[in-house]
């Protein structure tokens, strides 16, 4: 079965409250403490909305089943998800029937080396994007192998292409290859085996 690839944020209701909370988290990384920012009020204030979230949120369990609705994609995961406030996040669109391409710029908070983006957060970039490739190519499965090759640091600032395409299916075992490229020149590369593997959805 072939997915739908992520539709994108929504203006209103958590999409809206998500991407506030994204400001929060890259302006609080850019402040540090280099900032005329009352910090003891900014904390009461962020522990305020905590409050409240936490005293309206659903049982874990009800909340997970929403999560899983329908048989498509997620709005929660750590990459694309507009539900998310840790994915960046990353919009996709489709090259071909076997190939996907994304588009993202990060900040501060994704940062490894100075400037640059964090080893661990391209591989949770790529390991998430070959895996919607397959979910587009229609045979999808659980990362059992990632191996990435670091050629150049990835810049932070500026846009990133994500890209990855399925390039084999033999029985449960799939093929998969991606990159991460800034202006034109590989920073990252990614191939991956998936096995064919599908834990049950919460219902
Ligand atoms: C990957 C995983 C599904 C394999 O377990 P399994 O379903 O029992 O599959 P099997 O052990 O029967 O292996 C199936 C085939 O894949 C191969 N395989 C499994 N894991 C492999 C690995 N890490 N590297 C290379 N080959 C592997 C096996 O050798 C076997 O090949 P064969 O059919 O030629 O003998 C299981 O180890 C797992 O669930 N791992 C965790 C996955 C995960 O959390 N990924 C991150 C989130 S998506
Ligand atoms: C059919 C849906 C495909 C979704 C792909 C999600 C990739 C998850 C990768 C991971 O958890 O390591």
């Amino acid at each position: 079965m072939t997915i739908d690839l992520p539709s994108g944020t929504r203006p209103a209701g958590v999409d809206a409250a998500v991407e506030a909370a994204r400001r929060v988290i890259d302006a609080l990384v850019r402040s540090g403490d280099m900032t005329d920012a009352d910090m003891a009020s900014v904390t009461g204030r962020l522990n305020a909305v905590a409050d409240d979230l936490e005293a309206t949120a659903p049982p874990l369990r009800d909340r997970l089943v929403d999560m899983w609705r329908g048989d498509g994609m997620t709005r929660h995961d750590p990459v694309t998800g507009s539900e998310n406030p840790i994915a960046p996040p990353v919009a996709y669109g489709a090259v071909d029937s076997s190939t996907i391409e994304g588009t993202v710029t990060l900040g501060l908070p994704y940062q490894g080396p100075p400037s640059s983006v964090h080893g661990g957060v391209s591989a949770l970039l790529l390991d998430h994007t070959l895996g919607v490739a397959n979910g587009w190519a229609g045979e999808s499965g659980v990362t059992a192998e990632l191996t990435l090759r670091y050629h150049h640091l990835t810049p932070l600032f500026e846009p990133l292409t994500v890209t990855a395409r399925q390039t084999s299916v033999d029985g449960r075992k799939i093929r998969t290859t991606g990159e991460i490229a800034a202006g034109g020149r590989t920073c990252v590369s990614a191939e991956g085996l998936f096995i064919a593997k599908h834990p049950p959805r919460p219902r």
